[in-house]
Parts: structure tokens; sequence; C-alpha cells
């Protein structure tokens, strides 16, 4: 497969051909040693293909083993056993190409706030040996990017949250890896600044086919990407597009509020099928059923009929949060830890 990069400017240099995979992984393992003796296994043999030019969510609970996948994909942590391979190159075989080819963006500012935003994007491009007239390009091309040219001499105290994590980006892109790994780039910016973000990453994506690789703790982030990956106790327990873990879950929620719930529950269990759970608590009477607008007349009238008043009656489709709490057993709203 070709680069789809449209980027053609004079500062690239020709590549390889892109491995179909962005990021592949057969029974990947990491374990570290745990407290009195234990062993901690942080991720429990993960198998995952990341087709290149992908937005990839990878969502899980706190501790789920999120930071430490994207650390051996980024052969910053070595695997305790199984392979991995990023922009085609391994992570134990050849871990400075797999460096030389991702862009990585922490859940904690790396960037010195006493210097300015060019200076920021230079030592990164040292670091990288860049050469110094293709640093100078590209920093010019990431920061326009970003919207940050107005603000290249902008020491980075002056600037705000969001530019911050935009400038973050515009460095993790300067020596144009093929791989991006995002660990929670929104967390902690206000909706202005997360959509801005967004639109920045969109913009890579669209314009130069970048695979992103992205976890995070807001569920319509996950909504709007290609695929979503959910991690549970270091294993994959679950991988699709947004639509499909949703229809996976299959059936919709009813909720009914009505003017006596405790009597409507027995009522309402008398005619929903056998298999399928009935609860009444403080939210009204809910069931999940296939088809749930259909249910919606048959439960009003039966209720009526039984002299019980419906208030309102609702029936929605399965939400990601439902598929996160069908996988984990928890909400991905609580799982953040509020973060
Ligand atoms: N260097 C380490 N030494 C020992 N244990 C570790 C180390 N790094 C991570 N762990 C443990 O591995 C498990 C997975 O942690 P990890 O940080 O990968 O999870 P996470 O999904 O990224 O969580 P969060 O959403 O909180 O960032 C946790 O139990 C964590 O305590």
């Amino acid at each position: 497969m070709q680069s789809s990069t449209g980027d053609t400017g004079p500062t690239r240099t020709p590549r390889a051909p892109e491995p179909v995979h962005a990021v592949s992984t057969r029974g990947l393992v990491k374990s570290y040693p745990g407290p009195r003796g234990t062993t901690t296994h942080a991720v429990r043999g993960l198998d995952l293909d990341v087709p290149q030019g992908e937005t990839f969510a990878f969502l899980g609970p706190n501790g789920a083993g999120k930071s430490t996948t994207i650390a051996l994909l980024c052969a910053l942590a070595r695997p305790t056993s199984g392979h991995a391979t990023v922009a085609g190159a391994d992570v134990l075989a050849r871990p400075h190409l797999v460096r030389r080819h991702v862009g990585m963006l922490f859940q904690h500012s790396t960037l010195d706030a006493d210097l300015t935003a060019e200076q920021n994007l230079r030592i990164h491009a040292r670091l990288y040996g860049l050469p110094r007239r293709q640093a100078r390009l590209r920093t010019t091309e990431v920061l326009e990017t970003a919207g940050l040219t107005d603000r290249r001499r902008s020491p980075v105290r002056t600037l705000s949250g969001g530019m911050r994590r935009r400038l973050e980006i515009a460095r993790a892109l300067l020596h144009s890896p093929r791989v991006l790994f995002l660990d929670e780039p929104t967390t902690g910016l206000d909706p202005h600044a997360r959509a801005e973000v967004w639109e920045q990453l969109r913009a890579l994506r669209d314009r130069h086919g970048s695979t992103l690789f992205v976890t995070t703790h807001y569920l319509e982030e996950a909504e709007n990407c290609d695929r979503i990956g959910i991690i549970d106790r270091g294993r994959l327990v679950a991988q699709g597009t947004p639509l499909a873990l949703k229809a996976a879950i299959g059936d919709d929620r009813v909720v009914l509020r009505t003017s006596d719930d405790s009597t409507a529950h027995g009522v309402v269990c008398g005619i929903a099928p056998q298999d399928i759970a009935v609860t009444a608590d403080a939210g009204g009477i809910s069931l999940r059923v296939p088809d749930g607008s259909a249910w919606i007349p048959r439960l009003c009238t039966a209720l009526e009929r039984a002299g019980i008043a419906v208030h309102t009656a609702s029936a929605s489709r399965p939400t990601l949060d439902d598929v996160f709490f069908h996988h984990t057993g928890r909400s991905l709203h609580t799982a953040g830890g509020g973060r």
C-alpha cells in the first residue's frame, strides 16, 4: 500500500511502502513485579491489528493496561513475551526504528514552560537528528496545522491548556511519524479546547492519512473514531466499529415513569418475556428488549388497564457506555476515575 499522505512538499523524504497494519500484536504480555513478591499482569496476551490510516480508540477502566500497551508499542518498555510490530518494525528486534516511526503524546505535559513554542520544537528536532533546513520547514508546517503560527515566539507558560496540547501534538509530528500514539490527549481540557484538538487530529487523518492510536475517557470522542478496542484487566474484551459494537449489544433500553412504579413493576414483569430483567429504581422502570419502540404501546396499554398512569416512556438504542458496561461491568463515566 502506498503512503496516503497528501504531504508531498519538499520537506518529505521518500519512504518505503507502508505496511498494511500500522500496529500488529500477537500474544503481547507485560508483567511487573508487584508488592510482596506478587506479579502484576498489566497486559495479558494482546492480539490487535490496527490498519494503516485508521483512527483507533483504545478504551478501558483505570489500570486496565492502556498506558502499558502504548509504552510497549512505542518501544519504551520491553514485552515480557509475545510480538508486536509498529509501522512494520518489530518492537523487540528494532526498537530504534520503532521510535523513529512513532509520535507520542503522554498524559502529562513534557513541554518546557520557560521556552517558546518554537524552541520546544527545535529541541525535539535536534533529538531526532533532523537536518537544520528540514527542521525549520517542518516547524513552520506543524505550527500552522496546530493553528499556533502567531504564537511561535510565546513562552509556553503563556499559552492556554488547549494551545499547549496542540503544541505537543505538533511536536510529536515534527519527525513525520507513521503512527501517532496519544494517551488521553484531551483530559483536563474544556469542551472548546477539546474540539480544537480533535480538529487538528482530524485534519491529520484526512490530509495525511495518519494512523492515530488514542486513549480517551470521553465517549463522544471514541464515537468518532473508526474503530474501538476495549481492554479490561490486561485483556482485549471487545473490538469493532462504534456501530458494530453497539449493534452487538442488540437490545434497546425502554424506560417508563409511572404514577406507581412498584405496582407497575409487577405489571411489566407479567408481560415482558421471562428471560428479560425488569428493574425499578429512582430512574423508573427499565428493561432491555429488541425493538423497544414497538414495546411502548403494549406496556402503556397494560399499565393503563391496571389503573396506572404512564408519565413518560422512552426507548433508546444502546450507547457506547452500554457497550463499555457490557464488557467491563463499569460505566466509562465512572471508570475514568473522575478525571
Ligand atoms: N512500572 C510499573 N511497575 C509496576 N506496575 C505497573 C507499572 N506500570 C503500570 N503498572 C501496573 O499495571 C497495570 C496497568 O497499568 P496502566 O497504567 O497500563 O493502566 P491504564 O489502563 O493506562 O490506566 P490509567 O487509565 O489509569 O492510565 C496497573 O495495575 C498498574 O498499577
